[in-house]
């Protein structure tokens, strides 16, 4: 029954009801008709139902008992066991009725969120290394299709819903959107498979048919249909940085981390995670513009007091030749030839780079390993190194040369020997990676040797002037660029103390000690090798010790080899404006 107010208040809004409808009914007939409708029992019941539970939506009602049916089924059971009083036996008729079992057991299917979807168990590792939020979708599948295409991503190699048919299964439950990411089928991981090796596993089941989603990103995120990754080409520090609005809210990143970029929309603050951390929140990173804007300012002034950026008169590197012994000195001494890098004042700082990630296929060829450093820093001690330890596996190029060929020397081992025409020739066509002259014969790497290399089933390590990296920074030798960096004075003191290299040009037997200027001269020209090319790299080996510095070069390459995942220049897969020059500009300055 209503309460004395509640019923006044049900009483006085029926009133006023009534009189708005006054002037609109024109019919006796209807208006009796909303009236008694208005008055029915019924209606106010539903009312009075209608704010209790208001009133427990409020209060957030836990429920007492979620196993009443149970209760009350055995309660049944005892009082018709000591039948005797009619109350008793009333209790008893009134809890065996079917009604009151089902409004019991309905009662405990709330009680316990009963209607709630029930997901199928996870495996423990199912959620482990995954940096994106997953979710799992389960249905229930009869014999027709469930109304989905898939496709790969060619940029990402992931397999993702390309289309949903209107009407279809999966567009019905509505769990399942396009552009989202299939990680599993039925428990079947799809990393590395071809859609048309999934195929079987969805039309070949019938039932519950369980998927493991990445979801697609946000609209605007899908606006642009794809993720954004990019790689760090700085350190950044959120507690050195006095401009960051929320330290707390920004993300600290070294050089060659890489970021998944969530939002640009902010011109100076991006919204990034970074990979690896095992976080999926995403927090504040500078902008490009931001970046770029406080690098200028902060080198202004030690553009006028501070050193030179070109390189020091003293680099020495440029050509190190593939040859597998160190017989001869010619060709070593020949990379004095070429010039240096050119003072980058009119280069922006780099910022980030946009990478995508690269599933290499186990047919596919290697990447190209890039080594440069700086003259007399190592490099061609751990190019001897990595051919020793495994020649099977690493390789280097033949050089062409115009010299005539020594009675020892051994054409397309040493040296391919060609014409001076044909040299001249391969210039002009572009066919060198680098080249120049000594003593009047030209010397060079060419682009066919890296290939011949390469096709030999062989990582080719290829050892060039930071300058000409960008002939070989393309998608088809996807190099993988290490920097070679010296370590500390003090330490290339001790380590170098009996090591020789060669110096002087004009002296065939001139091979030395090195001197302290030589030990300047390494760690300026790594400085400035790094500050022009820096962005290019994919890993730096400080080489102190050698047999460490080795070591840690040659996991790296082996993991390389092995590795899921690798991150690749965006630009070398889309020809089309990638995300972060359709929303940054066209960030010029970096190949
Ligand atoms: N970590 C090290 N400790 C001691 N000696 C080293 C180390 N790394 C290299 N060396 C020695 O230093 C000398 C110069 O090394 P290497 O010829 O490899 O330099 P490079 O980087 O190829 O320079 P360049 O092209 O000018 O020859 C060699 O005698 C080499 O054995």
């Amino acid at each position: 029954m209503l309460s004395r107010t509640e019923h006044r208040g049900v009483c006085r809004l029926i009133s006023s009801v009534m009189s708005g409808t006054e002037s609109h009914t024109d019919r006796e007939e209807d208006y009796r008709f909303l009236h008694s409708m208005l008055m029915e029992k019924k209606l106010h019941l539903l009312f009075k139902i209608h704010e209790r539970l208001r009133r427990f939506e409020k209060r957030g009602p836990v429920p007492v008992q979620d196993h009443a049916a149970g209760l009350a089924s055995d309660l049944a059971e005892e009082l018709i066991c000591q039948c005797g009083r009619d109350r008793v036996k009333e209790l008893a008729a009134l809890l065996s009725k079917p009604n009151f079992k089902s409004l019991l057991s309905v009662h405990d299917a709330v009680a316990q969120r009963d209607f709630e979807p029930s997901l199928p168990p996870l495996s423990d590792d199912s959620l482990e290394d995954d940096q994106d939020s997953v979710k799992i979708v389960s249905l229930v599948k009869t014999k027709d299709p469930l109304g989905a295409t898939i496709r790969r991503d060619r940029a990402t190699g992931a397999i993702v819903v390309a289309r949903i048919m209107r009407g279809g299964a999966a567009d019905k439950s509505g769990l399942i959107h396009e552009g989202d990411e299939l990680k599993e089928v039925n428990g079947v991981s799809l990393e590395h498979m071809k859609p048309k090796e999934i195929l079987p596993l969805l039309t070949g089941s019938q039932g519950e048919v369980t998927f493991k989603i990445v979801p697609a990103s946000t609209t605007e995120e899908m606006s642009s249909n794809k993720k954004l990754f990019m790689r760090a080409l700085f350190d950044y520090d959120p507690n050195d940085d006095p401009a960051v609005p929320c330290k707390d809210a920004a993300v600290a990143f070294k050089r060659g981390d890489v970021l998944r970029v969530v939002s640009m929309e902010d011109d100076t603050w991006w919204q990034a995670c970074r990979l690896g951390d095992g976080s999926t929140r995403a927090g504040l990173i500078p902008s490009q513009q931001l970046h770029e804007r406080s690098r200028v300012a902060l080198q202004r002034p030690k553009r006028i007091l501070g050193p030179s950026l070109s390189f020091p008169a003293g680099l020495r590197r440029s050509f190190r030749l593939g040859r597998k012994s160190g017989r001869d000195g010619e060709a070593a001494r020949s990379k004095r030839w070429s010039a240096g890098l050119h003072p980058r004042s009119s280069i922006r700082p780099p910022t980030y780079k946009e990478v995508i990630p690269y599933h290499r296929d186990p047919k596919d060829r290697h990447r190209l390993v890039v080594l440069v450093g700086p003259g007399g820093v190592g490099v061609d001690e751990l190019k001897r190194r990595l051919l020793i330890s495994d020649p099977d596996l690493f390789g280097v190029t033949v050089p062409y040369t115009t010299r005539e060929r020594s009675r020892l020397e051994t054409e397309g081992v040493d040296y391919h020997f060609v014409s001076v025409h044909m040299f001249e020739e391969d210039i002009l066509n572009h066919r060198f990676v680098e080249y120049g002259r000594y003593k009047g014969h030209y010397y060079g790497t060419s682009l066919d040797s890296v290939h011949r290399v390469m096709a030999e089933g062989k990582v080719c390590l290829l050892d060039v002037h930071p300058n000409k990296i960008k002939h070989v920074y393309t998608s088809e030798f996807k190099p993988y660029v290490v920097f070679v960096r010296p370590p500390s004075i003090e330490e290339l003191r001790i380590t170098r103390r009996r090591a020789k290299f060669l110096s002087d040009e004009e002296d065939e037997n001139s091979a030395r000690i090195f001197t302290e200027e030589d030990f300047e001269d390494m760690i300026n020209s790594a400085e400035t090798i790094e500050s022009q090319c820096g962005h290019l790299f994919d890993k730096e080996i400080v080489n102190g010790d050698v047999a460490v510095a080795f070591r840690e070069l040659k996991v790296d390459l082996e993991n390389l080899k092995e590795a899921k995942v690798q991150w690749i220049p965006a630009k070398w897969i889309c020809s089309l404006p990638t995300n972060a020059q359709r929303s940054v500009g066209h960030s010029g300055g970096w190949i």
